[in-house]
């Protein structure tokens, strides 16, 4: 608490910005074009509450991973800030920033492209954990066999190096260099996508055990709609570097709230549309991040635009207890076509 009476949010991303300036090419001088940038971030506002796991959803390349970096500190936000506990991460110094960077922990898609391949997973693990001064050198042993444990590896696999496994079983080595450091932040960044769909389902179940085993808060970025409402309590749905649909998953599910949100359910093959009534789907294509459409960034491809769409840029409100989309709307399905 900050006053006695507020409660401090655990984690809150404040309106972050961020841009990534195009380097302007010798051509770009000589012919006058000024300086770009991708908006990969534009005002990203959400709070995270201890516990929970958080799907976060939408087309490729809408600012999915950028977010993910920036809560871990892999990217500094132009503008806007992270708070965990109450204090704005970029200010963080010494060990109170090792505190954070021990506290929050990624785990990458290509566990391949993290884990060195000269190393084994016993080096891998006990450099986690003398990194952050977990363990006395004499117990280091006894917790990487631990480690092992939580995610279901055989003991002998600590003397492999990463090309002896699979990829779901790398994607659990992953996984325990993460918990190494008793993390209460996980950020998995598409952790699953790049396996067979059957071994899917077995590390995302691994997540969703050590998630309630430890309580811990995730944040589960993906493509794969499927898992993410398996996996999430809440999901946020982004569209060019904003959040225009946040909500209860089953609530978000069942009934989006954003014209745009209803577009990715309907191209999603394996959730049942017969559940949801049918409306028009969007149109074209995701527009440049370089230059922002004015007003609401969907109103290119909405199918339902009028006027002040075009001009006004919607904020994020409540519909119901459960949901919060940014729409101009009050109740898109109604409206007609
Ligand atoms: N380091 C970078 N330098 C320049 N542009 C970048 C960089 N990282 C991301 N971008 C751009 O920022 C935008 C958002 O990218 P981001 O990777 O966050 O999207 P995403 O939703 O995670 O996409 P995907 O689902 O394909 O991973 C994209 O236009 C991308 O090309």
């Amino acid at each position: 608490m900050s006053d006695g009476s507020v409660p401090t949010p655990f984690l809150s991303i404040e309106d972050v910005v961020v841009r990534f300036d195009i380097k302007r090419t010798l051509l770009d001088r000589l012919t006058g074009q000024p300086a770009r940038a991708i908006h990969a971030l534009n005002g990203v506002r959400l709070e995270i509450p201890r516990g929970e796991t958080l799907g976060v959803v939408g087309e490729s390349g809408c600012g999915k991973s950028t977010l993910a970096r920036t809560i871990v500190g892999l990217i500094e936000a132009n503008d806007g800030r992270v708070m965990f506990e109450g204090r704005d991460v970029a200010g963080l110094k010494g060990g109170a920033r090792r505190a954070y960077n021990r506290r929050v922990q990624m785990i990458f898609q290509d566990p391949y492209g993290s884990l060195n391949p000269q190393m084994s997973v016993r080096q891998v693990l006990t450099e986690a954990l003398s990194v952050h001064k977990m363990r006395s050198k004499a117990e280091i042993p006894g917790r990487i066999a631990e480690l092992l444990d939580l995610v279901r590896l055989p003991q002998d696999a600590a003397d492999k190096r990463p090309h002896e496994f699979s990829g779901g079983q790398r994607q659990r080595i992953g996984i325990a260099r993460a918990l190494a450091v008793e993390p209460e932040i996980l950020v998995a960044d598409e952790l699953v996508s790049a396996l067979d769909v059957s071994v899917q389902a077995q590390v995302v179940n691994l997540l969703l055990d050590l998630q309630q085993r430890f309580k811990l808060t995730v944040i589960f970025v993906a493509h794969d709609l499927r898992l993410v409402r398996h996996i999430s309590d809440r999901v946020a749905v982004m569209y060019l570097g904003e959040i225009v649909e946040i909500g209860e998953t089953e609530a978000l599910f069942t009934a989006p709230r954003h014209p745009y949100t209803r577009t990715l359910l309907d191209a999603a093959p394996d959730l049942d549309p017969t559940r949801r009534t049918r409306v028009a789907s969007a149109k074209g294509e995701l527009p440049s991040p370089l230059s922002l459409p004015s007003g609401c960034r969907f109103h290119p491809r909405c199918p339902y635009v009028f006027d002040r769409c075009r001009e006004e840029h919607p904020i994020l409100k409540a519909h119901g207890a459960r949901q919060l989309a940014a729409c101009h709307l009050e109740d898109f399905s109604k409206a007609g076509v």
